[in-house]
């Protein structure tokens, strides 16, 4: 695995610091009590050591695009969660079981081995031996993936999984989620929380794929967002500790820096 780069390391200027930790739609990275936008400025560069990011949030915030251009610039790996629970979820519609029942998922969480590459420029998932890159993406997985990660037996499995991930993470990792910064990772380097407008989102997804209706596509966004939050094992939640940033009116490009320059930082205070 490539070593992180040992170029130049920026940091938040004195002026974008304080006490809050919410990032809106600037062209640079701002807290929630400051006014002026922050700078980034030239520090000394330390050693690279291992870094753990947690990026969470709500669908279509953002948060596959930015962990896979952040941790590619950085050298770092990166673990798509969503993918393994969408994988679990293909497994069950596949093999026939009832979504709807909670003990049959629960019966039946250890038998799918499923495999994450964690190459940011190519990442990978296969269900026994099997690439599913592309089905678990599909309408039917998308629907009943909230059922499935609910049951408490799936998140236990998937939960491990990705901790031994992390942990063999030679330069460090992103892992994006609902629950990293909360329950995978609680000890991570750097937390991110993306939010934006359920308006913004679903002109993202709709975006995506290709013309779909805003109205449906917003709909389901809400309801996937309100299941996922409300179910009682390890929920969608922003950890206490984890920077909120609003991409609702920032450019990829505009997420992907502020969150190079958070762990820029992180890495040069280490
Ligand atoms: N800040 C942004 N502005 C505009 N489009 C974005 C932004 N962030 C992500 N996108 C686009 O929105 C879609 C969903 O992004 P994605 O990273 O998959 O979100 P998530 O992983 O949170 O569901 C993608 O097509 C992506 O290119
Ligand atoms: N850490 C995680 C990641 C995803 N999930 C569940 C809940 C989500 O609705 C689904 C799919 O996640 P995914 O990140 O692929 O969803 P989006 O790409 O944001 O639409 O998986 C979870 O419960 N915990």
């Amino acid at each position: 695995m490539a070593r992180p780069p040992r170029g130049r390391i920026v940091r938040l200027s004195e002026g974008s610091r304080g006490a809050g930790n919410l990032v809106r739609g600037v062209s640079a990275p701002r807290t929630h009590h400051s006014t002026a936008p922050g700078r980034c400025s030239p520090v000394e560069n330390g050693a690279a050591q291992p870094v753990i990011v947690a990026i969470d949030g709500p669908s279509g915030t953002g948060k596959s695009s930015t962990s896979k251009a952040v941790a590619a610039q950085l050298g770092l790996s990166y673990l798509d969660t969503g993918a393994q629970y969408r994988a679990i979820t293909w497994w069950m519609v596949t093999n026939g079981i009832d979504i709807q029942d909670p003990s049959a998922i629960a019966a039946v969480a250890g038998k799918p081995e499923i495999v994450s590459g964690t190459d940011p420029k190519d990442p990978t998932i296969t269900v026994d031996g099997t690439d599913v890159a592309g089905p678990i993406r599909g309408q039917d997985v998308t629907s009943k993936v909230s059922a499935v990660s609910a049951v408490p037996e799936v998140r236990s499995r998937i939960t491990e999984l990705q901790r031994s991930i992390a942990a063999s993470a030679v330069t460090g990792i992103v892992v994006e989620g609902r629950d990293i910064g909360t329950t995978v990772l609680p000890d991570a380097d750097l937390k991110i929380f993306l939010t934006a407008s359920a308006e913004a989102r679903a002109a993202r997804r709709s975006g995506e794929l290709k013309g779909a209706d805003l109205h449906t596509t917003r709909e389901a966004l809400v309801q996937r967002d309100a299941a996922d939050s409300s179910r009682k094992t390890s929920p969608l939640a922003k950890a206490g500790d984890a920077v909120e940033v609003d991409t609702t009116e920032l450019t990829l490009t505009q997420v992907i820096e502020c969150v190079v320059t958070l762990v820029e930082e992180k890495r040069a205070g280490k």
